[in-house]
């Protein structure tokens, strides 16, 4: 099984959780009828993204919306990346995302492990840190097809993180991300381009739609990009969705091509985890 289809949601994230849950599973359904075999949302499509909102949409694991999303998958038996949500532990705050199986059954979880802070003169400010924790895990996950790594959206500005994804046996690195308009016409494409090239996997960046009336406006343009460094399809800024096939074929030929992977030179230098 050397390909398979991937969906791209980008969904509107509306004030209404449950509005959002129920776009989120509405779409779900339709990519699945039309042969999607893994499910992307994007970073926070249940909650507006802003820092105030984060403690009262939050859940526990195995709340409302994980709940929904792990139905979701189960019945449509498709894997699902369920974006990313609030996480509430204890007295902490994670932006988590969580991947179900064909079953239902949850697989993985990554928390965001770099915060978002930034104040760009004359454009975006954010601070994640007044309210979220970073995670510390390392996210990889397996599939009949082939280890996906995960990441959420500003992680993708970390070029160690993806390539230990790569080294942890990653073909396709998927990133529900959030950027901005100050941010997301400057960076998004090149990133997901970067680190295709550099680490010669499939890069998969899944946003909300862009909403000029919310607080923080997402860029949208949730995009793939091949492990060639071609991008292989993109969105504009409306909701809606694409489906794409990913050919793991390529990533073989690339790799075999031009075997940048094996010239790392792991006599002088590497990455190492703490
Ligand atoms: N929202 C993010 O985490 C990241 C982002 O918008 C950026 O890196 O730019």
């Amino acid at each position: 099984m050397n390909k398979f289809k991937i969906a791209l949601l980008q969904t509107r994230v509306y004030e209404n959780k449950n509005k959002n849950i129920e776009n989120a599973l509405s779409f779900i359904e339709e990519v699945s009828k039309k042969g999607a075999d893994i499910v992307v949302l994007p970073e926070m499509f249940c909650c507006p993204y802003n820092t105030s909102y984060f403690k009262d949409y939050g859940e526990e694991e195995n709340g409302l919306a994980y709940k929904a999303l792990s139905q979701a998958a189960q019945n449509n038996e498709i894997y699902l990346v369920a974006g990313t949500m609030p996480e509430i532990d204890g007295d902490k705050v994670y932006n988590t995302s969580y991947v179900f199986n064909r079953k239902g059954i949850q697989i993985e979880k990554h928390r965001k492990m770099h915060l978002f802070d930034i104040d760009v003169e004359g454009g975006q400010s954010f601070k994640e840190s007044d309210v979220l924790s970073s995670g510390s895990n390392i996210t990889v996950f397996d599939t009949e097809f082939c280890k996906i790594g995960l990441l959420i959206c500003y992680d993708i500005r970390f070029p160690e993180l993806s390539r230990i994804l790569v080294q942890n046996g990653a073909e396709v690195i998927i990133v529900p991300g959030a950027f901005n308009m100050t941010t997301g016409p400057a960076h998004w494409e090149t990133l997901f381009k970067c680190r295709a090239l550099d680490n010669q996997a499939y890069t998969v960046g899944v946003a909300p739609a862009r909403d000029y009336d919310s607080g923080y406006t997402s860029y949208g343009n949730s995009i793939i990009v091949s492990p060639w460094g071609n991008i292989t399809n993109k969105m504009d800024e409306n909701q809606g969705y694409i489906i794409e096939e990913i050919d793991l074929d390529i990533v073989k030929k690339v790799r075999s091509e031009l075997p940048l992977l094996k010239h790392i030179r792991k006599d002088v230098y590497k990455i190492e985890l703490i």
